[in-house]
């Protein structure tokens, strides 16, 4: 079957959810030792960002704290008063709404290309066979020093015009969101104890910083336990900001049990990625996490993967290396790693280990 029409058979089926109470095998994760159901709610830190952003010292070092905690232990964590205007956040949810509730064939402009990972995509249908998502994701990229409106061309390019709007609040939205991230990793840093000598380290490392965006839109569906919205899986990149409705359904691998991350009004969910795991020298946890569906409401997430500009040499700050006595990953470019978790598999736990190994025997074999 070609690309496209894996795309519309996968449109296709969210579709009839409304009349069948069955879902297609490619739909259907294997039943193994992760599929246990979510029955608790993870207690993670709700971090008020007010006193930081306004640069006050003892809300630094307070908000410092509770962000180390929540990276020794899981990486995850929620922000409140994170400087994101609410309005702009709620609009981008409506907005995106409308975008997947567009026909198909207007959806299918803007549908991903072979090899990348920008574009409209339904389950990932085109890029795999079985284990397949229950979403649609509309994807693109935050070039920050790339030309000017990138993201507003993207909408006007693919979809034409009429979404002009559109382009302009996710624009707005990848400015805001971005110019958080850049805070968050200083805030990172003051939490490793690193900000003294080498002040600003993760910061300048991302001054070019090419991230992706994606939203997420999980239909309902009728066999909600058979199936998941997002597998099991690890981020690579180096954090998520990740703004959810209100409905649920992500859930992270904590204390060998799946915990819900319950959505909190006006509140941002962060991760840990891969990336930054390595560039904290494995200090930082960056979790097994997934999405599950249910069958009563469509959920809307809207993802900012921060990501380095590709050919930038990654490594940990030094003075994290002299504190642990070892150098816990060589360095690495995020275009090699992006390759690596698109080529070999989806990233899971074991992949930034994996990733580690390659490094190491092309090196011994390139010598
Ligand atoms: C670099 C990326 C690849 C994925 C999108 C971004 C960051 C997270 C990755 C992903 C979400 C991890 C789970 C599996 C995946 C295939 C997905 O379900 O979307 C991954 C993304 C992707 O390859 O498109
Ligand atoms: O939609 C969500 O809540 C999270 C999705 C996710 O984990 C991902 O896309 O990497
Ligand atoms: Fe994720």
């Amino acid at each position: 079957m070609k690309h496209e029409d894996k795309t519309i058979e996968s449109a296709l089926i969210f579709a009839q959810q409304q009349t069948s109470d069955h879902i297609p095998k490619q739909f259907i994760w294997p039943k193994d030792n992760l599929s246990q159901t979510s029955n608790e709610v993870l207690n993670e830190q709700v971090i008020d960002l007010q006193g930081f952003l306004k640069n006050e010292k003892e809300a630094t070092l307070h908000a410092a704290n509770l962000v180390r905690e929540s990276c020794l232990t899981h990486g995850f964590f929620q922000v409140i008063n994170h400087g994101i205007d609410l309005d702009l956040l709620a609009k981008t949810e409506e907005h995106g709404h409308a975008f997947f509730k567009l026909p198909l064939t207007e959806k299918l402009k803007c549908k991903q290309k072979e090899g990348s990972v920008v574009g409209f995509s339904c389950a990932h249908s085109q890029r795999f066979r079985e284990n397949l998502p229950w979403k649609e994701s509309l994807t693109f990229e935050y070039n920050e020093n790339g030309p000017n409106k990138l993201v507003a061309e993207f909408f006007n390019v693919a979809l034409g015009d009429r979404y002009k709007e559109t382009g302009m609040i996710f624009q707005n939205l990848c400015e805001a969101i971005n110019k958080l991230a850049h805070a968050l990793l200083e805030l990172l840093e003051i939490s490793l104890g690193i900000d003294g000598h080498n002040h600003k380290y993760y910061r300048k490392l991302f001054e070019d910083s090419v991230s992706i965006v994606r939203c997420n839109h999980y239909p309902r569906c009728n066999k909600p336990t058979l199936t998941y919205g997002v597998g099991p899986h690890c981020d690579p990149n180096t954090l998520t900001i990740l703004y959810q409705d209100q409905v649920g359904g992500l859930e992270v691998f904590v204390d060998n049990k799946w915990k819900s991350v319950q959505p909190k009004r006006d509140a941002l969910v962060i991760n840990i990625g891969d990336t930054f795991k390595a560039l904290s020298n494995g200090k930082y946890i960056s979790c097994l996490h997934r999405v599950s569906v249910n069958n009563y409401k469509p959920r809307l997430s809207l993802a900012f993967f921060l990501c380095p500009k590709g050919d930038r040499e990654l490594r940990a700050p030094q003075e994290l290396v002299d504190k642990d006595e070892n150098k816990k990953y060589p360095d690495f470019k995020w275009e090699d790693f992006l390759q690596f978790t698109q080529k070999n598999h989806r990233a899971d736990e074991n992949t930034l280990e994996e990733f580690k190994n390659w490094i190491i025997s092309s090196k011994n074999h390139n010598a």
